[in-house]
């Protein structure tokens, strides 16, 4: 076994046998010397300790590839996540915060709540603050307390209790108000953004020599994350946007040469789309930011809805809200705005696509069209979260209480290939996870949906310049296929 950090990179890696490397995240004993143990106050808990082997083993890792071949390196592999034998905390001890950022997802609420009953019902430690309104509300805002009984029923309501916003973004005015307040656990649920900047929180922490364990919980709803299988509420948000492609469906159904077109969320990222696409069977097309398309002239979009309705009498279209930016900019001024966060404002493409599909079917000697457009963008997020995402956030904030008790820190907790694991926040912040259109996910879709691909007739709208080329099976690249989907590729 060997152990450094990668070139460029603050990770620590520790290198084994047959290409084994973990990349392994921060420990309190990194920068702190001769901190105080204790036994885990699981192992007394009269509903823990009957579980043979509750403690996860010391080297227990997960791998991030788990298709390989015979001669295959071991490869990257994350710590496995879960309770410790020793804690860097009494219960007494702790002071724990909890913040939430971003935009809304389904299960902020569950996920609050099982830190909060985690750390009481499992390590016996009552103080825990809620940050009101994102990274900002560390400085400008009063805490609130949270005891079990405040979040008892949370999870049955959308939204996250605490509030959430976007920019404000201050580290050391945030640090400032961890250290004043003598906070030693923080708990950071939130998105790309908010991991980068739990990255720096961390940082800073360690900077100072603070005894303060930082863990994010990824949250997105366009489940842009890389490395994790999916993130919390995605599912939840997949099957509410059936019940808008539902009714785009009826509706369509009803009139003649009627066409059902739904907004969804996912700003760089398609899947939203690509797996209510999936899901539905009822949509005939699916717009996503990651595949080109055009409008006009052969294997256009306007030429299939003609041989769609020709054939059918109606039709489905879902378009993600981040799909043919492009084609919106060159005929309407772009603005280039973004939100507080630095994130680009998008232009409403589902109200554009509507207007521009209507003008074409108005000309001489075109099908008289009805269009029926429904945006559920928000509705699809400010649910609360299903049952299958509910056990979901169980076990991330579970895992991240586990994590912050057993000293470790700098980590988010994710699921790889079906475990909960620990993963260094750069591995998390370094690139947005996509839907490979050259994957077997997307080529699903397409044979599901019978759409054109808009690739090869035409010039692409955009470019492809963040996805990667992604080979298929057979070609000399090795292929890292998650279970999102996502293939990513490396020259061996
Ligand atoms: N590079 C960064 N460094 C420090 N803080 C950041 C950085 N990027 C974003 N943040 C902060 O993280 C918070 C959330 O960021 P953002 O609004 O981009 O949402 P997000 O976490 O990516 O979630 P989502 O995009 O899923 O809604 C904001 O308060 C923002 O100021
Ligand atoms: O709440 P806001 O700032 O309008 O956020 C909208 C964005 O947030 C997301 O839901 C991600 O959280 C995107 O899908 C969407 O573009
Ligand atoms: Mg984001």
């Amino acid at each position: 076994m060997g152990s450094g950090s990668n070139n460029g990179s603050s990770i620590k890696l520790v290198t084994g046998d047959g290409g084994y490397i973990l990349e392994d995240v921060p420990h309190f004993s990194d920068y702190i010397d001769d901190l105080p143990t204790y036994p885990n106050p699981l192992q007394s808990n009269p509903a823990y300790s009957v579980v043979k082997q509750y403690f996860v083993h010391m080297d227990d890792t997960v791998p991030q590839k788990v298709v390989v071949h015979k001669n295959s390196p071991r490869g990257i592999h994350f710590r496995r996540a879960g309770p410790r034998q020793k804690v860097y905390f009494e219960p007494d001890d702790v002071h724990a915060c909890i913040v939430t950022c971003g935009g809304l997802c389904p299960g902020l609420n569950t996920v609050i709540r099982e830190i909060v009953c985690g750390l009481n019902y499992m390590y016996g430690a009552t103080r825990i603050l809620g940050i009101d309104g994102g990274y900002r509300g560390f400085y400008s805002k009063n805490t609130i307390n949270l005891t079990t009984r405040v979040v008892n029923d949370i999870h049955k309501r959308g939204g996250t209790i605490l509030g959430t916003s976007r920019g404000g973004h201050d580290t050391s005015k945030i640090v400032d108000s961890i250290q004043d307040r003598n906070i030693n656990q923080v708990y950071i649920i939130g998105g790309d953004g908010t991991q980068k900047g739990a990255a720096v929180i961390y940082q800073e922490i360690r900077r100072r020599g603070l005894k303060v364990a930082v863990a994010g919980i990824p949250k997105t709803i366009d489940n842009d994350i890389p490395v994790i299988d999916k993130s919390f509420g995605f599912d939840t948000a997949v099957e509410e946007a059936q019940r808008a492609i539902n009714a785009a469906h009826v509706e369509a159904e009803s009139c003649e040469n009627c066409i059902g077109l739904v907004k969804l969320m996912g700003r760089n990222s398609g899947f939203i789309a690509m797996y209510a696409t999936l899901a539905s069977r009822d949509v005939d097309c699916c717009l996503i930011p990651e595949s080109p398309f055009y409008l006009e002239g052969k294997g256009g979009l306007f030429e299939y809805i003609e041989k769609r309705l020709k054939e059918n009498g109606h039709m489905v279209i879902v378009v993600a809200e981040g799909a043919g930016q492009e084609l919106v900019s060159e005929s309407l001024q772009s603005m280039n705005q973004q939100d507080a966060s630095g994130n680009k404002l998008l232009q409403d493409i589902g109200f554009w696509l509507s207007q521009k599909i209507k003008e074409y079917f108005a000309k001489p000697n075109k099908l008289p069209i009805n269009l029926k457009y429904i945006d559920p963008t928000y509705m699809i997020r400010a649910i609360p979260s299903n049952a299958s995402d509910n056990v979901y956030c169980t076990l991330l904030a579970q895992s991240a209480v586990h994590g912050a008790m057993a000293g470790y820190t700098g980590f988010t907790v994710g699921l790889v290939n079906g475990r909960q694991t620990y993963i260094p926040f750069e591995r998390v912040t370094e690139k947005q996870n996509k839907v490979v259109i050259t994957d077997r996910m997307w080529a699903r879709l397409l044979s599901s949906t019978n759409q054109p691909s808009f690739i090869s007739t035409k010039e692409p709208c955009h470019s492809h310049e963040e996805s990667p080329a992604q080979p298929l099976d057979g070609e000399i690249f090795k292929e890292e296929v998650m279970t999102n989907g996502d293939i990513s590729a490396s020259v061996p």
